[in-house]
């Protein structure tokens, strides 16, 4: 029994589950169904039709038909579909935040905030309207010699399952700029998500073909889709496991690969920040989307001589988090996508306890009878942590924050660049000089200082190490969408 509330004849998904293929609906469930559940009840929402490998092939073929006549529009042409998009993104938040609260257990108002905000990954792609196509070099006289950039021709984008319409958009919007055509395969736990996006880019009038969405598993639609001979390039944010496994699956094709994997940011507070700010900002960051975001605060190192006094205060601020149905109004703190996750979670927890840290807030499910289903797990703050701790070392992605002392420069730059991870790190201290030798010295694609994030789609999302590949958003983000063609011509002068 699918959901009734969001599948209806006039909505983006349409009475039934279906993927959309080469313009086609399509819900056969012949080969298997992929459940989606709502992770704040437990409650199954939708059967979603599992793509067999066929159906990928049938997806990217007629991608790469119909990339041909996509590229060839100008790119003025190709801007005026993706405003289309992005007004329709407008017009149906609220629709869209439906799907990502269900599905993802998101809260409702963050949901919407997310649709929204997707936009932007819209406005910076179609920002590259009268982006210069190619360069002329000197040359010799009766001879030209130029660069162009010239679409790649057919992208995989292979999506997670925390933010399902923003990565989308981040994605999928400066690949179609670009002249691609795309293949998306969306994470099994947020399929409907991106089931609708394509409903909806269909509505505003882009080619059929120029964007299908397979559903299933990772490592049989997804390797089926990245492994195709007619893919170009893949994009992919996810964990390092997944963007391992992309890496071999590809490593015949030698296509361009992005990755977006895993984080351990490290949160550093010196004692000559604003402390005020400091504590409060790192106690946020911990929690966004219930610390599902990859640039979470995921481990805080504050100087010795304030550490007792954040933990005080973070341990009341986390006391004080009332978790609550996502879909409820006000709701600020909703659950983890799925019990695997908070099972995951909790057994980190256990093992940091087993190995001497102390729960100072929280530790494992919210108390009350409305939280014994789902996936929820309550604002959690450990202390007595030290840096060669698993928790201070692998990606929890849950709202767990291990807090550590630190005494010196020198130490704290020293553990936060020993783990396996590179992508986001924040430091707050009033010291020019510091804030820059830090900069200098994390090892990682991008440093906060005195500001908690988030990224913005005119920087370069860039994960080092285990973090990444590459990189989304900016013009740097957008390059890697193109490939470029060098001619060199003769002619009688
Ligand atoms: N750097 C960043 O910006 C972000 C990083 N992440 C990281 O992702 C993880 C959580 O997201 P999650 O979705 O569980 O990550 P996964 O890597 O499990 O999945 C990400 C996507 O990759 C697919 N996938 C997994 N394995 C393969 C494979 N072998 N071949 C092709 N596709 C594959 C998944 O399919 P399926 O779901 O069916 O397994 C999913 O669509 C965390 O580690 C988090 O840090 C998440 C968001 C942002
Ligand atoms: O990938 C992530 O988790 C973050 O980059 C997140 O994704 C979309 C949002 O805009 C970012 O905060």
């Amino acid at each position: 029994m699918t959901d009734t509330a969001l599948f209806t004849d006039e909505g983006l998904l349409g009475p039934v589950p279906a993927a959309l293929v080469a313009g086609v609906r399509e819900d056969d469930p012949s080969h298997g169904t992929l459940p989606v559940v709502n992770p704040a009840t437990g409650a199954h929402v939708a059967d979603v039709p599992l793509a067999p490998a066929e159906t990928v092939d049938r997806a990217v073929r007629a991608a790469a038909q119909a990339q041909k006549a996509w590229g060839a529009r100008t790119p003025l042409e190709r801007a005026a579909v993706l405003e289309e998009i992005s007004r329709l993104f407008a017009v149906h938040a609220e629709e869209l935040a439906r799907i990502v609260t269900t599905e993802q257990g998101k809260p409702y108002d963050n949901a919407v905030g997310e649709a929204h905000g997707a936009r932007t990954f819209f406005d910076f792609a179609i920002s590259q309207k009268y982006r210069p196509v190619g360069e002329k070099l000197v040359s010799d006289p009766g001879r030209s010699l130029e660069t162009v950039e010239v679409p790649i021709g057919v992208v995989a984008a292979v999506l997670p399952w925390n933010f399902p319409v923003a990565i989308f958009a981040r994605k999928v919007a400066p690949a179609l700029m670009a002249g691609n055509a795309v293949v998306v395969k969306p994470s099994e736990f947020t399929p409907l998500s991106a089931l609708a996006l394509a409903r909806l880019c269909q509505l505003a009038g882009l080619p059929d073909g120029v964007l299908s969405v397979v559903c299933g598993d990772g490592r049989v639609t997804g390797a089926a889709l990245v492994s195709h001979p007619a893919v170009g390039m893949v994009t992919m944010t996810g964990s390092t496991r997944g963007g391992r496994e992309i890496l071999a699956s590809t490593a015949q094709s030698i296509i361009p690969v992005s990755l977006e994997l895993g984080g351990k940011a490290p949160f550093i507070i010196f004692e000559d920040a604003d402390i005020d700010r400091a504590i409060e900002d790192a106690a946020d960051a911990r929690l966004w989307n219930s610390g599902q975001v990859c640039t979470c605060n995921e481990v805080t190192y504050v100087h010795a001589s304030i550490h007792d006094e954040f933990v005080r205060r973070v341990s009341e601020r986390y006391a004080a988090i009332t978790p609550s149905a996502p879909d409820a109004p006000g709701s600020t703190f909703g659950p983890l996508v799925a019990e695997r996750e908070r099972a995951r979670v909790q057994a980190m927890v256990d093992a940091a306890v087993e190995a001497g840290a102390t729960v100072e807030v929280g530790g494992g499910r919210p108390a009350g009878d409305e939280f014994a289903e789902g996936a929820w797990f309550a604002p959690t703050l450990l202390s007595g942590v030290t840096s060669d701790m698993a928790i201070a070392r692998t990606e929890v992605f849950g709202p767990v924050l291990p807090v550590i002392p630190f005494e010196t420069e020198a130490e704290v730059v020293a553990a936060a660049n020993s783990t396996a991870f590179g992508l986001s790190a924040y430091v707050y201290t009033r010291d020019l000089s510091r804030s820059m030798r830090m900069i200098a010295d994390l090892e990682f694609g991008e440093v906060y200082v005195n500001q908690a994030g988030p990224e913005s789609v005119r920087g370069y999302h860039s994960g080092w190490k285990d973090s990444g590949l590459g990189g989304d958003d900016g013009a740097h983000g957008y390059e890697k969408y193109l490939r470029r063609k060098t001619a060199y011509v003769t002619y009688e002068r």
